[in-house]
């Protein structure tokens, strides 16, 4: 494990059409033809399908000292990906992307088929901010690389079928518990050993000096720490902070599934949980005085929907509102000044009611939506010695 080198990858480009969202990758073969190649057109970034080819790369550059900074991504591209690559430039010489749709972190009634997929998007989101890095003199790197495996190459004993998606399901999987039992864990059972899994396996195959993780994902960022330190993986976690649009809300690759309807309501978790920061920032500490006024918010916001017409409304529950210890994520009644928390929140965008004609519903016809957002309690600052 973790022995210093590894193979190569193919992707599957499956193609989606979304009805009602800014197409993704259906009309520009060029680049999907071209980009099938060794290199991003017009780029010096490679794309590596095959784990043997990434290893062989993978080899020369340890050979040449160079270090290298591994950004796992699923796709679909947007400014919070790219932030992550920033940061990876800024701290290592090469920078691998991957973008594989992992299978095992999605639950069977889960959106694995609809995922968006958007190879030409994303290889000209790498093409321009590659030249953006390279022109700014700061940065120690570049990008080198992506890596784009298919489900055969990351999953060598399933064959055909793939590996399982159950709960129950039989396969090598790595598993990290009790954090990974909870919160996103309760309500996705397989999500953090799917995540884990996959994270190992690139982890193992690209031999990162450093891997890079979104803080919008904040109990995957837990989860990856614990996986790193209990299997001694020679690679250091670092934590770059969540991108939002300019209204608050996170950015992720499944906002595209909102539609206008619910992107207008989309920013009840943020609001959410910025209650329950502010109340913290004016010295409260007790669970019920910080995530009292946060539930609260919700359910006002709920109530105004609900005074609204059917065709107009919108619809959503709340999975969890968190307030955990930041190593642990076990639920806390008191915040400890010395440590800080983690406030955290999932809710789920219910379908619209009573779509009309031609209102955009959101990609894949607007299907629930599950957004995740997190801020971190930061521990109070230490008085000065007295
Ligand atoms: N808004 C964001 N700011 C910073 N990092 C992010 C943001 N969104 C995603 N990331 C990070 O990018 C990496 C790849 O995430 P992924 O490809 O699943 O995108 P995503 O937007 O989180 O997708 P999804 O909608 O499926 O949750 C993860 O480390 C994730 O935490
Ligand atoms: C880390 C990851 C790429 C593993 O598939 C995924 O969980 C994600 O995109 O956050
Ligand atoms: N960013 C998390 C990936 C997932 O929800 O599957």
């Amino acid at each position: 494990m973790f022995s210093p080198f590894a193979k190569t990858f193919k992707s599957s480009f499956t193609r989606i059409t979304f009805p009602n969202a800014r197409s993704f990758s259906s009309s520009s073969n060029l680049l999907h033809k071209r980009a099938t190649g060794p290199v991003i057109p017009s780029t010096s970034i490679k794309v590596f399908r095959t784990i043997s080819a990434l290893r062989q790369w993978r080899r020369q550059q340890l050979l040449d000292h160079r270090t290298v900074g591994l950004v796992p991504t699923m796709g679909a591209l947007h400014s919070g990906h790219a932030s992550l690559v920033r940061l990876a430039a800024s701290q290592t010489s090469l920078v691998v992307v991957t973008i594989y749709v992992n299978p095992t972190q999605f639950g069977v009634t889960e959106d694995l088929d609809s995922y968006p997929k958007t190879w030409d998007a994303d290889c000209k989101i790498l093409r321009d901010l590659d030249r953006d890095i390279a022109e700014d003199g700061a940065n120690m790197g570049r990008i080198a690389a992506v890596f784009a495996p298919d489900t055969k190459e990351m999953y060598p004993s399933e064959g055909n079928k793939g590996p399982s998606q159950e709960i129950d399901g039989k396969g090598s999987f790595v598993t990290i518990t009790p954090v990974g039992e909870k919160l996103e864990g309760k309500t996705r059972p397989t999500f953090f050993r799917g995540v884990a899994t996959i994270c190992m396996k690139l982890f193992n195959i690209v031999q990162p000096e450093k891997v890079f993780f979104g803080q919008k994902d904040v109990q995957q960022t837990v989860v990856i720490k614990k996986l790193v330190k209990d299997f001694h993986l020679n690679t250091d976690v670092i934590i770059g902070a969540t991108q939002r649009e300019s209204d608050g809300l996170a950015l992720s690759s499944r906002n595209v599934y909102l539609g206008t309807r619910r992107r207008n309501v989309a920013t009840v978790l943020s609001k959410a949980l910025k209650v329950a920061e502010t109340g913290y920032l004016r010295g409260k500490r007790t669970r019920d005085e910080l995530l009292g006024p946060a539930h609260e918010l919700a359910k006002l916001m709920l109530i105004e929907q609900f005074q609204m017409k059917p065709e107009e409304r919108v619809n959503y529950e709340v999975d969890y509102i968190s307030l955990a210890d930041p190593d642990t994520m076990e639920e806390l009644d008191v915040v400890d000044d010395t440590r800080g928390a983690i406030l955290s929140g999932a809710v789920k965008m219910l379908p619209v009611e009573e779509p009309q004609d031609g209102e955009d519903l959101g990609a894949a016809g607007g299907p629930a939506v599950r957004l995740i957002d997190n801020i971190i309690l930061p521990a109070a600052a230490m008085k000065a010695a007295n």
